[in-house]
C-alpha cells in the first residue's frame, strides 16, 4: 500500500518560499447571493492565522472551496502551489480540515474511530498504530481511547476527537472551522495547547472563528471577512495599530444626540457615527481626545446618559471601525 508520505508532493516540502495557501479572486454564489465575493488572500507557510467574521460572512464557504467540497465559480485556489481545481487528490494529502459539524462514529471508541479514518487515508500497520496513539495524546484523549464509545463523549471531547482525525495523515496545513463552539473550558484549553504545539512544529494553521478573543489569544495574523469580502488582513499587531481606535459609545436621547453631533462636527480629530441602535459612537486614535470631548458632552449636554461604554483598542474595535457593526451573535 502506498503510504501518505510516499505519495505526498515532494515539491511542497522542498520549496520553502511557496505560500501555504493562495486565493486569487475566488467567487462563490448561491443563487443571486455572493457568499464569497472575489477574495484574494495568501497565507504564509508556518503562520497561525485567524480567519474572523460574523455568522454568514462566508467563512465556511471559503474553506469548503479550499478543501474541494464546494466548487469555485471564479478564481483560483492553490495549497502549497497545488491548484485545487486541477489536483484535489494532492491537495488532500497536505491539507487537514476540521469541519464545524462532527464527523465521528458514535458507536466506535476513540481509537477505532481514528483507525477507521487513518485507513481511509491509506495508513496501515505500525504506522497507523503510532499515528493513532500520537493523535490521541495530542488532544488529551489517551485515557478515553477505548471507553466509552465516542457517542458518549462530552461535546468538547467529541471536538477533540474530530481534530485528532484531521491529524492522522500529518497535514502541512490545518484548517479548523469554529472548533470551540459549545465546548467546556478544559477542552478549549486542550485545543489551544494542541494547536500551539502543532504550529511550533511547523504546521500552518488557519483558525476560523467569530470569537475575537480567541484570535487575540492564539494567532499571529488575522484576516477579517464580512459579507463575503476580505476587509482587512495582516499581522495582528499591525491591524490593531492601523484600526485599533479607542471607542466610546453613548446612549443619548434624540435631542442630546443632535447637540452632541453638532459639537463633534467641530472636532475632526475624532470621528463619530450614529449606530443602528441609535447609540452615538466616538472613535479616536488618542484616548485623551475622545475623553475630552465625551467629558464636555457629559457636562454640558447629557449629564445622565442612558449608557456610556468605553472600549480600549482590540479586534472588537477594529471590527466596529471597519464595518460599523459589532461582530454579530458573538
Ligand atoms: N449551500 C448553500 N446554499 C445556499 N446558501 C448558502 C449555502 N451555503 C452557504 N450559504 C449562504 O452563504 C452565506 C455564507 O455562509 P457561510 O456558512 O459560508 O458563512 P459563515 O461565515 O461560515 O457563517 P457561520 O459562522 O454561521 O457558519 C450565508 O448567507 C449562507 O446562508
Amino acid at each position: 500500500m502506498t503510504t501518505v508520505e510516499e505519495a505526498a508532493p515532494r515539491h511542497a516540502a522542498r520549496d520553502e518560499a511557496l505560500a501555504a495557501l493562495e486565493l486569487a479572486g475566488v467567487v462563490k454564489s448561491f443563487g443571486s447571493q455572493r457568499a464569497v465575493d472575489a477574495i484574494s488572500w495568501s497565507v504564509r507557510r508556518g503562520d497561525f492565522v485567524g480567519l474572523l467574521g460574523p455568522n454568514g460572512a462566508g467563512k465556511t464557504t471559503l474553506i469548503s472551496m479550499i478543501s474541494g467540497l464546494v466548487k469555485i465559480d471564479e478564481g483560483k485556489c492553490r495549497v502549497f502551489g497545488i491548484d485545487t481545481a486541477k489536483d484535489l487528490g494532492k491537495v488532500k494529502r497536505v491539507l487537514g480540515v476540521v469541519p464545524q459539524d462532527l464527523a465521528i462514529y458514535p458507536e466506535l471508541s476513540a481509537r477505532d474511530n481514528l483507525r477507521f479514518f487513518g485507513a481511509m487515508y491509506g495508513l496501515g500497520g505500525a504506522e497507523l498504530k503510532d499515528r493513532t496513539e500520537d493523535a490521541l495524546r495530542r488532544v488529551g484523549l489517551e485515557d478515553r481511547a477505548v471507553r466509552p464509545a465516542a457517542g458518549k463523549f462530552s461535546g468538547g471531547q467529541k471536538r477533540r476527537l474530530n481534530i485528532a482525525a484531521a491529524l492522522l495523515h500529518r497535514p502541512e496545513i490545518l484548517i479548523l472551522d469554529e472548533p470551540t463552539v459549545g465546548i467546556d473550558p478544559q477542552s478549549r484549553n486542550f485545543v489551544f495547547e494542541t494547536l500551539r504545539e502543532l504550529n511550533r512544529e511547523g504546521m500552518t494553521i488557519v483558525y476560523v472563528t467569530h470569537y475575537m478573543e480567541e484570535v487575540e489569544a492564539l494567532c499571529r495574523t488575522v484576516a477579517i471577512v464580512d459579507h463575503g469580502r476580505l476587509i482587512e488582513e495582516g499581522p495582528l499587531e499591525r491591524v490593531l495599530e492601523r484600526h485599533g481606535s479607542s471607542l466610546v459609545r453613548l446612549g443619548l436621547s434624540a435631542e442630546e444626540r443632535q447637540l452632541a453631533v453638532e459639537l463633534l462636527e467641530q472636532h475632526p480629530e475624532v470621528s463619530h457615527r450614529v449606530l443602528e441602535d441609535g447609540d452615538l459612537q466616538i472613535a479616536a486614535k488618542a484616548l485623551p481626545d475622545a475623553v475630552a470631548l465625551v467629558t464636555r458632552i457629559l457636562t454640558d449636554i447629557a449629564p445622565s446618559p442612558e449608557t456610556c461604554k468605553i472600549l480600549p483598542p482590540s479586534l472588537e474595535t477594529v471590527f466596529i471601525e471597519l464595518t460599523g457593526n459589532q461582530l454579530r451573535d458573538s
